[in-house]
């Protein structure tokens, strides 16, 4: 499919995540998190879409996946004259997309409440995924591009999923692309406006999912890779999730504004893996359900919280001790180059006690503690399959250590290993006889620590 571009179309792309220390604990805000943001990006290309006629005072807002069949959501949009018409309604047939919807919603609500004059234009919204968000057995070959991005045979419905927070980075990357068509005297990199854009695809995505998480898929969409610890959950008032139980469209709109442009008072500290260390995700081919999984350890804790207690402290100490096992690799890497070059040259083979050794202690660590929490809640965190599959890597060279990331579960590993082994290890995987490597598949991608990012149109030129 060949799309035109106008000149006014603006382009927004927002990283996926992994969540290597921290998970189920940064459900609650005196805990952090470690993320990752990773190199597999979702794109959002937004620009006005001049040939379609208004009807009856609506305006349209096309959204379109060309990757995935059936891939379009076309909504309608009143004009804000009466209760409910600044909701986009959906109009084609295919089903619904609550995650774009109510990134459209959210945006448009709090542009009508700063005056945005653009409201009345239809929009065309184009997304574009990296490879490794989805598994690529229906993949299409097209002959005659050498794109970035490829196709699939099934709708998006139907195409499974590698968990790396496609939903995050979509909204993340339609907020972006949206706010700058509908404000576009607002810059959203500069800072005070990367929070607004930051609160309104927290507030989409709560929207979209009926619930308040911990947020630190969207906080890495857009601050890259971050030690995060959350918002206060109750900031989110239920009628913002209904626009239909607030009596007016401008109070809704005020409503949202008010929020977005309120301190949300969490952290979000820039972090980047130490020089010389890559991360590996593999997809395991099965998948857990994260929210089953959520609900049970709550209930543990709810029921045991003198034994929970004990337990999140020692993990939660277990992944402060890792973080800053990273962090000091990073300052030996930039404060004496040659003894850090030294060190990756022994690696974790080298017998005498060196601080790779420590970062595999640390993963050993917060292994332990995921695995009592295994054992006690019932939650398949890190099963024996997992712990089988972690415990083969750390023997192959260059693997320093790993852990199952986010809520865990049998669907991914995630492995820090020397930079300069990369090839080696997947070269040994793939030619393992040994069954615990035979479901696994190592995602195309790395650490790129920035969030949020403007993108050149010329990217998608003849897709
Ligand atoms: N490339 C895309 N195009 C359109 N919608 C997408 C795309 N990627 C993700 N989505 C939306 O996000 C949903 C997946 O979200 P979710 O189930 O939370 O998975 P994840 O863990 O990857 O975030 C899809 O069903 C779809 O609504
Ligand atoms: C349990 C959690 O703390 C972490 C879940 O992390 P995953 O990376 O497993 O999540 P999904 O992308 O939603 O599947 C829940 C949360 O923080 O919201």
């Amino acid at each position: 499919m060949v799309m035109a571009l106008d000149s006014k179309a603006v382009a927004y792309s927002a990283p996926g995540k992994a969540l290597l220390a921290g998970g189920y604990l940064v459900l609650l805000p005196q805990y952090s998190a470690y993320v990752v943001a990773l190199s597999a990006r979702i794109h959002a290309v937004v620009s006005e879409e001049e040939e379609r006629a208004n009807t009856h005072k609506r305006v349209t807002i096309a959204a379109y996946s060309p990757q995935f069949k059936d891939g379009e959501w076309v909504y309608s949009l009143g004009d804000g004259s009466d209760k409910s018409s600044l909701s986009p309604v959906l109009t084609s047939a295919y089903g619904n997309n609550p995650f774009l919807e109510a990134a459209i919603r959210t945006v448009v609500a709090y542009s009508h409440a700063s005056g945005s004059r653009m409201l009345k234009k239809n929009v065309s919204i184009k997304i574009y995924s990296d490879d490794a968000y989805h598994s690529q057995d229906d993949r299409v070959t097209s002959p005659t591009t050498q794109s970035r991005f490829h196709y699939h045979l099934n709708s998006i419905r139907d195409v499974p999923k590698t968990g790396l927070g496609s939903s995050a980075a979509l909204t993340t990357a339609v907020i972006a692309a949206l706010f700058s068509f509908y404000l576009p005297d607002l810059d959203p990199l500069d800072p005070s406006n990367l929070d607004k854009v930051h609160n309104l695809a927290q507030l989409a995505h709560c929207t979209a999912q009926k619930k308040v998480g911990s947020g630190f898929d969207i906080a890495s969409a857009v601050y890259g890779s971050v030690q995060y610890s959350r918002f206060a959950a109750d900031i989110i008032s239920n009628e913002l999730f209904d626009p239909n139980s607030v009596e007016s469209v401008d109070k809704f709109s005020n409503l949202v504004k008010n929020l977005v442009e309120s301190d949300w008072k969490m952290t979000h500290i820039p972090s980047s893996l130490p020089p010389g260390l890559s991360l590996l995700m593999g997809d395991v081919k099965t998948g857990s359900e994260t929210p089953k999984m959520a609900s049970m350890v709550l209930d543990w804790r709810e029921k045991n919280p003198a034994r929970a207690n004990e337990v999140w402290t020692l993990l939660d100490q277990s992944n402060t001790a890792l973080v800053n096992t990273l962090y000091q690799m990073s300052t030996l890497a930039e404060k004496d180059p040659r003894s850090y070059a030294q060190l990756l040259e022994a690696g974790i083979e080298d017998s005498s006690p060196n601080i790779l050794h420590q970062l595999r202690e640390n993963f050993l660590e917060i292994r332990k503690y995921l695995r009592i929490m295994t054992i006690e809640s019932h939650a398949l965190i890190e099963p024996q399959p997992q712990t089988d599959l972690l415990d083969k890597c750390n023997q192959i060279p260059g693997v320093i250590g790993g852990v199952v990331p986010g809520a865990g579960g049998f669907d991914a590993i995630s492995i820090l290993a020397l930079e300069s082994k990369i090839q080696d290890i997947k070269d040994f995987t793939s030619k393992s006889k040994d069954s615990e490597f035979s479901d696994l598949i190592w995602l195309d991608l790395k650490e790129q620590r920035i969030g949020l990012q403007r993108e050149s149109l010329s990217l998608y030129n003849n897709l």
